[in-house]
């Protein structure tokens, strides 16, 4: 049973190189039964089509020539990619098709469909050949064997028996795409591009689960990526939606690649065959995503007024010149966007009854859901007439707007225009998990913080995360009523789920904020990351997680473009991972970072003076929200130990936590059991410090918990623990809570760069999360 339905354009069969690229896809994402329709490789159309043009004009140098293009062209195909004995095989085969086409160049008995049909074919030979050589099940079909029309209408029926009979359960079935048969075994196409309709036919036929295109660019994008380099990659796009895009003459999918989908729930997707790992867009029945904006250009059209135009006849005159034709009226008036390259052909067929109205004419479309339309097009308007370009025709209707210029819209004036309609409308889902102390407080600050994230693109806040439970929204939670909403609406969930959740939210950016303490939770990053989510976190786990996997998930980012943001992480709101970065960004090289990076620790050391048992200070902090979740994590040193490994990550060196030397504050002992276990014995913990602070006093110093990162010789050196300072030494006088780091480098050798200022509190924390998020949201737009 065929699961899948692939189709590769010609581009992705351009070369040898490709078509090995093709055959891994293949291996990689199909079974046995599944079909892949191929199109032509390379330009091979085109040059058929100049083939057939030298015929007509009786140029016999000329198709000469094209001939041996074609010859040259698969023939290399053939020798680079088979064994010599199949690639003799298929030479002796191409050869007498060549001769064939020769004969009726000479006879006048070529015609035009059987002629251009020959690029399919050979594509479609040359893939299942390569498929068999690799040592896969695989056949080669012509698709004027599943096809049949009659009258211009394809006979379903009909062609689901003969899909029936022909397509291999046993075997990857390559189809040729874009031709059929008549009744009369004649061969006819489908148009242009029309292999993508060949693949969703077959689809239907069969009854697939998935339609599969794969093209040369990732997906479907808000206007074209070569020209405009901020378009937006949407994950999903309705039906609707890519149709009109079709019609406006898209090349993304043909016009009819939709339709036989109606009614079905095969799923259809476009992939890159350049980045098979990158996901790509679906295209979702009506009312499974949100509309979404896109920009799409015209170039070189006439547009015809035309009186009486009859039913199906757009089809009828589509057909005739294997393009697309756009349609709408004004006022009951049909007007028709014809390529000037065919418009003769038209104005001969629609006679008088066809009016050129204006010719040559390029421009640009939005389409848009259906509230934004009008807006978008006086939007449109100003925005061209900004940019000095002749409008000659507009048209706005309810889902797209068009205007027809003088000049062509140069990936400049894409770039403004898409600035101005799409790239000020984007949308960010923010999901916030950990809704504790620093939690809290964030969401707290996130009204007032709205307006100034609002100023760059709208922001919805559509997830809550605690331990257990969820509240999910896709269409926003009320960021300041969430404790009313979230007792009400809150449910268990597990991972799975909420990573089913992101993956379904459609936006046009998503970001999870991580204020947990849970390792777990940060091993689901690679998860959020496949998401297409962006991550900032001020839990540390992440950050300080095996080379291996922090590396990969570093790469996983890089692949998609998105960000990581973790500035909290260190230094609560201290910008000293700017710092580092802008250093290094003008070239400078860090030698040395020392100094108190735990707030806590700070603030607990800056007040014990003996007076108070050192566990009494230790929980006032922990009300005060100074705290790990578990202070144990603070006494411990491996808080510190983290943000030591961040920083040293930041300056590009690959440490692993165990790699930075590390001395507790507290005994050993208590850093195991539960925390019953640590308030059974906290005793120890206050002989443990006092003892320690005695020595240092005795030696009229101070106790602090320092860090230190010294790179000598190109050797790394890293070590965090207790030490005794002298009331001079700038650690001694830091305010409680307070952090400090002392950095050295080429240009701040002797004087040092010092960042210092709380390091710890629920505020701080939260205003540094957003201060990442802003930046976040600045950078994307
Ligand atoms: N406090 C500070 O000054 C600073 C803190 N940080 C970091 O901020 C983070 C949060 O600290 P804080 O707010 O004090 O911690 P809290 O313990 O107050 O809050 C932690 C929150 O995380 C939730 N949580 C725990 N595990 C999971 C999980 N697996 N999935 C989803 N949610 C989970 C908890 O939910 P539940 O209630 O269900 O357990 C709770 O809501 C920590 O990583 C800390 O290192 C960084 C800089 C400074
Ligand atoms: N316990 C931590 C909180 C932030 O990371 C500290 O004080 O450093």
């Amino acid at each position: 049973m065929t699961q899948v339905v692939h189709k590769f354009g010609g581009s992705s069969l351009s070369n040898a190189a490709r078509y090995h690229a093709v055959a891994n896809i293949i291996i990689g994402n199909s079974q046995l039964g599944d079909v892949v329709v191929v199109s032509a490789a390379g330009k091979t159309t085109d040059t058929l089509v100049k083939l057939w043009q030298a015929y007509q004009q009786h140029d016999s140098h000329g198709y000469h020539d094209v001939l041996q293009l074609l010859r040259t062209h698969q023939h290399e195909l053939i020798d680079e990619l088979l064994a010599a004995h199949q690639a003799h095989a298929l030479q002796s085969q191409l050869n007498s098709e060549l001769q064939r086409i020769a004969e009726q160049l000479q006879t006048n008995t070529l015609d035009e469909a059987s002629l251009l049909a020959h690029g399919e074919l050979w594509s479609a030979r040359l893939l299942a050949t390569y498929l068999q050589q690799l040592g896969y099940a695989a056949q080669d079909l012509d698709a004027r064997q599943l096809l049949c029309v009659h009258q211009g209408q394809l006979l379903h029926l009909d062609n689901e028996k003969l899909c029936e009979r022909h397509i291999a359960r046993d075997k990857i079935n390559v189809v040729t795409g874009f031709i059929a048969a008549d009744s009369n075994q004649q061969t006819v196409t489908l148009g242009r591009n029309g292999s993508d309709y060949s693949a969703t036919l077959l689809a239907r036929y069969v009854n697939a689960k998935q339609v599969c295109i794969w093209t040369d660019t990732q997906g479907v994008f808000s206007t074209d990526p070569r020209k405009v380099a901020d378009a937006l990659k949407y994950q999903k796009i309705c039906r609707g939606q890519a149709n009109r895009l079709a019609q406006l003459g898209n090349p993304v999918l043909h016009a009819k690649t939709l339709s036989p989908l109606q009614g079905s729930a095969i799923k259809l997707s476009v992939r890159s065959s350049y980045d098979s790992d990158a996901s790509g867009t679906e295209i979702v029945r009506e009312g499974y995503c949100k509309h979404k904006r896109f920009l799409t250009t015209i170039e070189g059209v006439d547009l015809y007024r035309v009186s009486s135009l009859k039913v199906d006849e757009l089809a009828t005159l589509s057909q005739l010149i294997q393009h697309t034709i756009g349609h709408f009226q004004q006022q009951g008036v049909d007007f028709l966007i014809v390529p000037s390259a065919h418009s003769t052909l038209i104005s001969r067929e629609l006679g008088e009854r066809g009016q050129l109205v204006e010719s040559n004419l390029n421009g640009c479309a939005l389409v848009s859901p259906n509230q934004y339309t009008q807006q978008g097009y006086q939007e449109m308007l100003a925005c061209l007439e900004q940019l000095n370009l002749t409008i000659r025709f507009s048209h706005c209707d309810q889902d797209y707007a068009l205007v027809l210029t003088d000049q062509i819209i140069d990936a400049d004036s894409l770039g403004k225009v898409h600035r101005t309609l799409i790239g000020a409308h984007q949308q960010i889902a923010v999901i916030v998990a950990g809704l504790g102390n620093v939690g809290s407080v964030f969401l707290q600050q996130f009204t007032q913080q709205l307006a100034r994230l609002e100023q760059h693109f709208e922001v919805k806040l559509v997830g809550l995360l605690r331990s257990r439970s969820m509240l999910f929204d896709p269409c926003g939670l009320d960021p300041q009523n969430w404790q009313g909403q979230w007792l009400e609406q809150a449910v268990p969930y597990q991972s799975e789920q909420l990573c089913e959740r992101l993956n379904e939210l459609d936006y046009e950016h998503k970001v999870v904020i991580d204020i947990t303490a849970s390792e777990s939770f940060s091993g689901l990053y690679p998860d959020f990351v496949r998401a297409n989510c962006h991550l900032i976190s001020a839990n540390k786990y992440a950050g300080t997680a095996p080379n291996s996997w922090y590396q990969s998930l570093r790469n996983e980012l890089a692949e998609r473009n998105l960000k990581w943001r973790y500035n909290t992480s260190v230094g609560a709101g201290l910008p000293i991972n700017f710092a580092l970065a802008d250093l290094q960004r003008s070239g400078d090289e860090i030698t040395r970072i020392q100094g108190v990076f735990s707030g806590t620790l700070s603030w607990l050391c800056s007040h014990y003076d003996g007076s108070q048992a050192f566990s009494e200070l230790l929980f006032a902090a922990q009300k005060l929200g100074f705290t790990e979740p578990d202070p144990r994590e603070d006494l411990s040193g491996r808080d510190v130990q983290r943000k030591l490994l961040i920083l040293a990550r930041e300056l590009g060196l690959q440490l692993d936590i165990d790699d930075i030397e590390l001395s507790p504050l507290m005994p050993e002992s208590l850093a195991q059991g539960s925390w019953q276990d640590f308030l059974d014995n906290i005793a120890l913990l206050d002989d443990f410090v006092g003892t320690h602070a005695q020595q240092a006093q005795k030696e009229q110093k101070v106790l602090r918990y320092n860090a230190d990162l010294r790179i000598v010789d190109g050797k790394v050196k890293a070590q965090v623990g207790l030490v005794a300072v002298a009331q001079s030494n700038p650690l001694a006088g830091l305010s409680p809570g307070d952090n400090i780091f002392v950095i050295n480098s080429r240009w701040y050798a002797q004087n040092a760069l010092v960042i210092q200022g709380p390091g710890a509190g629920k505020e701080v924390t939260a205003a540094g999360v957003h201060s990442d998020l802003y930046w976040l949201i600045e950078s994307l737009s």
